[in-house]
């Protein structure tokens, strides 16, 4: 048994959590969406982390490639069959909402370390049937696919394309006569590369392919087809499937590679929600062609909480460390003081804790939007979907971007033991910065804001065609540069510097290209002579949009303590002082250099107020140990003891004298006798 000494908690903590000026439990039910989900997700943890099925005999990183995989496919189908067939998860949660929790990374990230091999097939493959699937298709799809009888995963991305999705190579070309599509990988460019299960796990997929009928290539277009025998898992005749090896992180989702030899299937297996193809091969268009794309629409959204949850993660490990981490004397000869009584760590930290909350409320917000569209009638559906692609694009990218940027703040400010596997911050790192390239590599995103923000300011609008809700201020006056400072400086009058500057980068770039153009520069290549200050005009509109969401959600709050609603209004504040400092503010004109000054002094106060509550705040986030998996950031700060005993487990260390050192060390030092 551990000494009790060891049990206790670190006396820094303890202090830190003694000075709280809110009630944490507001915070955690806000961020919860509901006391209920709280309780809810309390139970749910209860269940599976007490559970042994879910436990890691070694610890995965000391596994290999094959052992990691089986051992969180075993923890994957173990989840899902509690949530299929046991009574006592389905009372806690129903199972869509239990589903939903274990595949993204809160408690389903500490069962499956490594990375879920069924993820896709949750996260991609049922929502491509639900937003792709004709009312006959999901009826007999959806509920094989629910109950696990089918696993499926989303292969669009191949080894010559991923961004350019047009330039898909996999062809689907019908057949009327069999009343079939031929699949085929024509060349090797057009393998399909990276969807995750699919090397291993996945028995179908959602395949997109270029689709030919009546001689004529219609386009990308989704196709059921099944890879592996559903008994025997081998691969079926025409489908060669395997894994695509190491990555960076989550290693053990199998991502895999399909290369398909004319492979048929029945004409049914073309999703057919949206586009047609009839048995005599007559192509009926969609109402869009770009409702193809509405399952990666989905995720855009769906990735902007899961980036923010593990920022959660990583400001929490790296907060609680801090206070428990003691370097350097501050004022020589009164002892070494706590690392986050530094300006430097608090510069670091506490924006990390703001952006939790501009993320939060910036995915909500997004998520109302992308269930109004998606659930409204169809012309709201159409005339929105532009509105929704922009808005999931950029918050797709600004999200993925500053929260894996903000989780690897959260590394550094870890020092040396920040780089250790048994911090966890290594595996956020690397899963986070992920979602900069899946789903829409990020510059692409920005690229597809910008088209749009110009279409709008330069009255590029079909007839008929309205501006979204969110770019209206493009076409209204601009805002007043002389505007007092008491005006310019407040929350709202920051949001408008953002949009000030979103005009300026617009007109920069309207007016560049039209010189380009008039100079008889081909107008795409003009475009991209401007592409720069058009991503920045891409960036300045997502950052004050979420600016935006950040001071109108902190507005909106109601039933608060007076408390908690301070320190969020101090978090805002603090986010938009931050991101204030951007030089769009002062080059385009909302800010002067004695403005800037005012910021910087401000922002400064803020990190000494913010800095007393930064280990109440992470608390708040109420995540559990076993979730944050830290050995640096575990409620109770036994940072040193938890590093040495996770140390001790190191497969080296069950030797004193390791075998190599006979095969390899003792010859080269008899050599050098
Ligand atoms: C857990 C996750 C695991 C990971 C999974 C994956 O990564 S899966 C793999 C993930 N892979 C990726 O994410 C691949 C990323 N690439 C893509 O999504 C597409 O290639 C693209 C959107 C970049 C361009 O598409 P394109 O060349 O067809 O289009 P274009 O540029 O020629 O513009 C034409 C018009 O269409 C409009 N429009 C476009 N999309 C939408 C939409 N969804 N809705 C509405 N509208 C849309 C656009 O605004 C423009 O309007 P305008 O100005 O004419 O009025
Ligand atoms: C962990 C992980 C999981 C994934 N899971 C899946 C999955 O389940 N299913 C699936 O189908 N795919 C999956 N993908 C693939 C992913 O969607 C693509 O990698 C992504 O869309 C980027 O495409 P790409 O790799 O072709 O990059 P590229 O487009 O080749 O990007 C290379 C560079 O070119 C730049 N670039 C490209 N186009 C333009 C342009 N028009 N203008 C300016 N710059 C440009 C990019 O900014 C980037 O800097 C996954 C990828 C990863 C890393």
């Amino acid at each position: 048994m551990k000494p009790a000494a060891e049990n206790v908690c670190n006396p820094d903590l303890l202090k830190e959590r003694a000075h709280c000026r809110f009630i944490p439990e507001e915070i955690t039910h806000f961020l919860d969406n509901g006391s209920e989900n709280t309780k809810l997700r309390h139970k749910l943890e209860e269940y599976f982390l007490n559970n042994p099925l879910f436990d890691d005999d070694i610890p995965p990183d000391y596994l290999s490639h094959s052992e990691r995989y089986s051992n969180e496919l075993r923890k994957s189908c173990a989840m899902v069959q509690c949530f299929l067939n046991d009574p006592t998860v389905q009372n806690i949660a129903g199972q869509m909402e239990g589903v939903r929790m274990l595949m993204g990374n809160g408690l389903g990230s500490a069962i499956t370390k490594d990375g879920n091999p069924l993820a896709l097939h949750y996260v991609m493959f049922l929502p491509a049937l639900i937003s792709q699937a004709s009312q006959e298709q999901m009826a007999y799809w959806i509920g094989r696919a629910w109950a696990g009888q089918i696993i499926g995963t989303y292969a669009q991305t191949e080894l010559g394309h991923g961004s350019f999705l047009r330039g898909l190579e996999t062809t689907a070309t019908y057949d009327p006569d069999s009343e079939e599509f031929v699949l085929h990988s024509p060349t090797i460019t057009s393998i399909k590369w990276w969807p995750g299960g699919l090397g291993k796990t996945a028995n179908h997929a959602v395949v997109m392919a270029q689709l030919y009928t009546e001689g004529k290539c219609w386009g990308p277009h989704a196709f059921i087809v099944q890879l592996r025998d559903l008994d025997t898992h081998a691969s079926l005749p025409g489908i060669s499937v395997g894994e695509i090896g190491p990555r960076l992180g989550t290693n053990s989702q199998d991502n895999g590679f399909l290369r398909l030899h004319h492979v048929r299937i029945p004409r049914l297996h073309m999703l057919m929600q949206h586009a047609q193809v009839t048995k005599s091969g007559e192509y009926v268009q969609p109402a869009s062609s770009k409702l193809t794309y509405g399952t990666m629409v989905f995720v855009r959204v769906a990735i902007c909480f899961d980036a923010g949850r593990q920022l959660q993660r990583a400001v929490t490990i790296a907060t609680r460390y801090s206070a428990v981490r003691r370097q350097s004397e501050l004022v020589p000869g009164e002892g070494e003081v706590q690392v986050l009584d530094y300006q430097t760590q608090q510069h670091k930290l506490l924006p990390q804790l703001a952006t939790v909350f501009a993320v939060t409320f910036s995915a909500r917000r997004l998520w109302e939007t992308y269930n109004s569209v998606t659930h409204g009638p169809k012309e709201a559906q159409l005339a929105l979907l532009p509105e929704l692609h922009v808005l999931s694009c950029g918050l797709k990218a600004a999200c993925a971007s500053d929260c894996s940027l903000g989780c690897d703040v959260c590394r550094l400010a870890c020092g040396g033991h920040g780089y250790l596997a048994s911090s966890n911050l290594p595996r956020i790192v690397t899963a986070t910065t992920a979602t900069q390239t899946y789903e829409g590599e990020n510059t692409v995103m920005w690229l597809q804001v910008a088209r749009y923000l110009l279409k709008v300011y330069s009255d590029g609008l079909e007839s008929g065609e309205e501006a979204g809700p969110s770019v209206q201020f493009l076409r209204e006056p601009r805002p007043d540069l002389t505007a007092p400072s008491h005006a310019r400086l407040t929350n709202y009058g920051l949001v408008m510097g953002w949009r000030v500057a979103v005009v300026a980068l617009l007109q920069e770039a309207q007016q560049e290209l039209q010189r380009r153009v008039a100079a008889g520069q081909q107008p795409d290549r003009a475009r991209d002579a401007c592409s720069l200050t058009l991503v920045d005009a891409a960036q300045c509109y997502i950052r004050g949009h979420m600016c935006c969401q950040f001071v109108a959600g902190v507005d909106e709050l109601q039933g608060l303590s007076a408390g908690t609603t301070l320190v969020l209004q101090q978090l805002c504040r603090l986010y938009l002082l931050y991101h204030a400092s951007s030089s769009h503010l002062l080059r385009h004109g909302w800010l002067s250099g004695a403005d800037v000054s005012q910021l910087e002094a401000e922002y400064r106060a803020l990190l000494t107020e913010l800095r007393q509550d930064a280990v109440a705040l992470v608390d708040s986030f109420d995540i559990h140990d076993r979730i944050l998996n830290s050995t640096l950031g575990a409620a109770d700060g036994r940072v040193y003891d938890r590093l040495y005993e996770e140390a001790l487990k190191s497969p080296l260390n069950q030797q004193d004298v390791p075998d190599a050192f006979n095969k390899y060390l003792r010859p080269l030092l008899k050599s050098s006798l």
